[in-house]
């Protein structure tokens, strides 16, 4: 079976890392100084704290970085009785080899319950002579004020849009695959700056065909293209309802997309409709009060027709 490209291409050294060239510069600091804080990452998912807390292991211990680092999933492991056992039994212990202190990397950190974390907190500072912790997360705001104030705090960046081309080229090189100048826009669009979607996307397209274009990327990742969300909007907006709600059945059917999806790729057209600011803004309200409902439960085809009769009435 073929290794999935998000780990066949996962960069070994910081140097390899895309973009996030400000933290990039400050992890090779302390590789080169053999020194550091403890760190919390943050940042929206697949973008690279995980894979710079790797390289950073890499770099700092060569070979051997195995024996120094110790990462636990903490949406697994979220209970004080892992920080109580596995982290407290791996800190303790001197680290292996030359190495100035030993490094537990705590992914999905957030998902910690606070009584983890205050446990967290006290293990810090106990071992921060021979161990440093560092904690990636989606959301800062969920980790508790002491832990936050132990760590030097870097936030990750979405991919721009140059850094996610110029890497999906180097991965259709490799592939020996062509990618249209449709299809790396379509990889843009339905990824938003997430480098792990951007490759999967890739490989899921490049399963089947060797061409990539915008149809396929759009196939395999269940998204419309633009034009057929914009079309779907500018029929309600010109209130003729039963087409507009003829095109989202369409897109529900034959592109499989799920009403929380369509909604997302409604709202990312809000700014380049043709409609005035006030307009816009109701529009939103709309949008957002369709998202809860159906997060809540709510028929995703009635709260997506009730949405397209809403924009007849702008
Ligand atoms: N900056 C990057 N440079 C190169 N590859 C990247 C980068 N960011 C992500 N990737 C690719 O995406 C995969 C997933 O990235 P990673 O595990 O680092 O994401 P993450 O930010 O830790 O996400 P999560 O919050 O979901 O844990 C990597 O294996 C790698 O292939």
């Amino acid at each position: 079976m073929q290794k999935p490209w998000v780990e066949k291409y996962r960069p070994t050294t910081l140097s390899e890392i895309v973009g996030q060239k400000e933290i990039i510069e400050r992890l090779k600091n302390y590789v080169e100084k053999q020194s550091m804080p403890h760190l919390l990452f943050s940042g929206s998912p697949g973008i690279g704290k995980t894979t710079a807390a790797l390289c950073l292991a890499k770099d700092l211990y060569g070979d051997d970085w195995r024996e120094n680092f110790l990462e636990l999933n903490s949406s697994d492991e979220r209970g004080i009785d892992v920080i109580r056992t596995k982290v407290k039994d791996f800190a303790r212990t001197k680290p292996i080899g030359d190495a100035p202190f030993k490094v537990i990397f705590l992914d999905e950190s957030d998902a910690l319950t606070s009584d983890a974390q205050n446990a967290l907190r006290r293990t810090m500072e106990k071992y921060s002579d021979i161990c440093r912790f560092i904690l990636s997360c989606n959301y800062p705001s969920k980790i508790i004020p002491p832990i936050q104030s132990r760590c030097a705090i870097f936030r990750f960046s979405p991919l721009k849009t140059e850094d996610v081309l110029d890497y999906m080229n180097y991965i259709s090189e490799n592939e020996n695959i062509t990618i249209e100048k449709s299809g790396s826009d379509a990889i843009i669009y339905v990824s938003e700056g997430d480098m792990r979607k951007s490759v999967n996307v890739l490989q899921t397209a490049a399963a089947v065909s060797n061409v990539i274009d915008e149809d396929i990327v759009y196939k395999v990742s269940s998204r419309a293209r633009p034009d057929e969300i914009k079309k779907m909007i500018d029929l309600a907006i010109n209130a003729r309802f039963m087409e507009a709600r003829e095109q989202l059945y369409k897109l529900m059917i034959d592109w499989g997309m799920g009403g929380q999806d369509i909604l997302t790729q409604v709202f990312r057209e809000v700014p380049y409709l043709d409609i005035e600011e006030n307009e816009k803004v109701s529009l939103i309200e709309a949008i957002a009060e369709c998202d809860f409902r159906i997060v809540e439960g709510g028929n995703d085809r009635i709260q997506l027709s009730a949405l397209l009769a809403k924009l007849g009435t702008l």
